[in-house]
């Protein structure tokens, strides 16, 4: 069944691009999965500064964008929330 599923997801979705955004507070582990998923491992990390893009591709789609949570980059994240998904 899941197979089935993923045939289908596939076959709509095709090789697409996108810009995900990765939100969340201070050292939630925002960082350590985009690594995750590039690198297919976990890697030591430090905080964020600004805005971090990364290319990742996982599956058949690739995407990018992880944000720092430092309160000054907050008035910042409406302008990032923009195309992304
Ligand atoms: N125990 C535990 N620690 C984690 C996990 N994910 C990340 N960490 C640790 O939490 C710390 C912060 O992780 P980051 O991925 O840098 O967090 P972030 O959300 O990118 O933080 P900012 O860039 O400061 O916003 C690091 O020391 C990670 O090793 C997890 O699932 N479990
Ligand atoms: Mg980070």
């Amino acid at each position: 069944m899941g197979n089935i599923f993923e045939k289908l997801v596939k076959s709509l979705l095709g090789k697409k691009e996108m810009r995900i955004l990765i939100l969340g507070l201070d050292t939630a582990g925002k960082t350590t999965i985009l690594y995750k998923l590039k690198l297919g491992e976990t890697v030591p990390t430090i905080p964020t500064v600004g805005f971090h893009m990364e290319t990742v591709e996982y599956k058949n789609i690739t995407f990018t964008v992880d944000v720092g949570s430092h309160f000054k980059m907050r008035p910042l994240w409406q302008h990032i929330f923009q195309n992304t998904k």
